[in-house]
């Protein structure tokens, strides 16, 4: 592939970047690779940190390079023989969507949806404490979000109402995930993979997420148990900026 190099500016400490406008063809639409797997793209639908659709999300698709959907579904593979499969909240998401949240979390005014994702977090600390990335992972393709749901359960509609993400799940906002201890982009220090003080199904849950992502090539993100990396991904030094919308295979 012929890659353009639109703008390479520092991504901090002294770190190069390039961002590309174009999507190679080894993109893939992971639904229609990963038939059983669930999609819940959060940054497409008001349900999220920002309060409304992100910049950059023209559909609710779950685009990865070709390697990270390999990747995934040796998961999935595990996981449907025990009644359960894969629910992405977020792929691919272009640098136009994360300079998106770069602008919200300077509008300190903004807190229409701190009772859900940052309850306990100050707004204007949420990157230099982890939880969002000016450049991340998801730009280069090979990074996904998600969470293990049974087989055919079905995502529960959002009506508005907030409530604290890290509350006992009978308390949250209905997700159809099993119990990881905090809801999705929960921006709490009990979001952290190793966090002890959730109950002994929701660490098993962690567990099982983090054995299998990690035997399967990711890894993980110290700040958040649903946040995964493939180790050797194919564009370790370019961020995309191409629009979230579904591809043909
Ligand atoms: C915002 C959250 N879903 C996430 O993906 N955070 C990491 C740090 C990122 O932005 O790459
Ligand atoms: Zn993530």
């Amino acid at each position: 592939m012929m890659m353009c190099m639109l703008a390479s500016a520092s991504a901090g400490a002294g770190q190069d970047f390039k961002v590309e406008r174009r999507r190679p063809d080894n993109f893939v639409d992971v639904a229609r690779a990963i038939p059983k797997m669930q999609f819940d793209i959060r940054y497409y639908s008001a349900h999220n940190f920002v309060g409304r659709r992100v910049h950059g999300y023209e559909q609710a698709a779950c685009l990865l390079t070709g390697p990270a959907v390999a990747a995934l579904k040796k998961v999935e593979d595990q996981l449907l023989p025990m009644g359960l499969t894969l629910k992405a909240y977020d792929c691919y998401r272009p640098q136009s969507a994360v300079d998106d949240f770069v602008s919200w979390a300077a509008d300190t005014q903004d807190n229409r949806m701190q009772a859900e994702f940052y309850p306990s977090v100050r707004k204007d600390r949420l990157f230099e404490q982890g939880y969002i990335a000016a450049h991340s992972g998801h730009s280069r393709g090979s990074t996904i979000d998600l969470t293990l749901v049974p087989v055919n359960s079905v995502i529960p509609g959002f009506d508005g109402r907030l409530a604290d993400c890290a509350a006992p799940q009978e308390k949250r906002v209905p997700d159809n995930s099993l119990d990881f201890g905090t809801g999705f982009d929960c921006f709490s220090p009990a979001s952290h993979p190793d966090y002890q003080a959730i109950s002994a199904q929701a660490k098993a849950n962690r567990r099982l997420l983090q054995s299998l992502m990690g035997s399967a090539g990711f890894v993980p993100l110290e700040t958040e148990w649903w946040h995964f990396t493939l180790k050797n991904e194919p564009y370790p030094d370019t961020y995309f900026d191409f629009p979230v919308r579904p591809v043909s295979p």
